[in-house]
């Protein structure tokens, strides 16, 4: 299996990403986001770029979310804070998302096979989801404004971790960013939390008085849920109706 791990979504072209699948990773904030929201069972999150789209896409009962500058975006419903997504707010509501980098990589990945959102929460499901699907997979690290995030490329790290417990070894080819990548994670994996709190957007959110997003960011497989985008909208895979592989 071929794993392909892109810096930051300035460096991926969309044509690159045909037959493949693609897991997008933004861990600070949107993909933690995206997951927490659909695990306390939002019925689904749609991806877009601009506050305008978000805003002509949002039918009767449709909630918006995201944020610019890290700050919710005015007259939204939520920002980007996986802790605003609880079940009492979310529950069978579909929201309408934009995010600096996270739904743009979302957006980016389109032309993929299959498209994930992943994150810490749920690294070794997607590394099962990407082992199921059989194609190469690429994980596309969101990074910040087309720079590489180092939490992100943790993250890369972590789920071909996960890819190499389950598969082996000899089974997993990656590249050199890849592997740079999963002895990046090796080393941070004890201290990850703290490690995601000196990067620049820990640092960042921390400034801005999201801490507690920092830290439900850096938990690790708290989920064996994936989302996966059908036509615009991201769902957890296997409950849209048609078999999860
Ligand atoms: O709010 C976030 O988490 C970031 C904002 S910024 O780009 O770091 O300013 O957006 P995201 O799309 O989740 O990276
Ligand atoms: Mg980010």
């Amino acid at each position: 299996m071929h794993i392909e791990v892109v810096a930051n979504i300035g460096e991926a072209r969309s044509d690159d990403f045909l037959h493949k699948t693609v897991i997008v990773v933004d861990v600070i904030r949107a993909t933690s986001t995206i997951i927490t929201a659909l695990i306390n069972g939002c019925k689904a999150i749609v991806p877009v770029d601009t506050v305008l789209r978000a805003k002509e896409l949002q039918q009767e009962g449709d909630l918006l979310g995201g944020e610019r500058f890290c700050k919710k975006i005015p007259g939204f419903d939520f920002g980007n804070s996986p802790l605003e997504y609880t079940k009492e707010a979310v529950q069978g509501k579909r929201v309408i998302l934009t995010t600096t980098n996270g739904t743009r990589g979302i957006q980016k990945a389109i032309k993929a096979d299959q498209v994930l959102a992943g994150s810490f929460l749920n690294s070794k499901a997607c590394a099962a989801a990407a082992i199921a699907f059989k194609r190469d997979t690429v994980i596309l690290c969101a990074g910040t404004q087309d720079v590489f995030s180092l939490e992100d490329g943790l993250c890369a790290g972590h789920i071909l971790e996960e890819l190499n417990l389950a598969l082996g070894e000899k089974q997993i080819a990656t590249n050199d960013f890849g592997l740079a990548m999963r002895g990046c994670f090796l080393q941070a994996q004890k201290t990850l939390y703290d490690t995601l709190l000196s990067s620049t957007n820990g640092k960042k959110m921390c400034k801005s008085g999201f801490q507690a997003d920092i830290e439900a960011c850096a938990k690790t497989n708290i989920t064996d849920q994936v989302p996966v985008l059908e036509r615009d909208q991201m769902v957890l895979l296997g409950t849209s109706g048609r078999p999860a592989f």
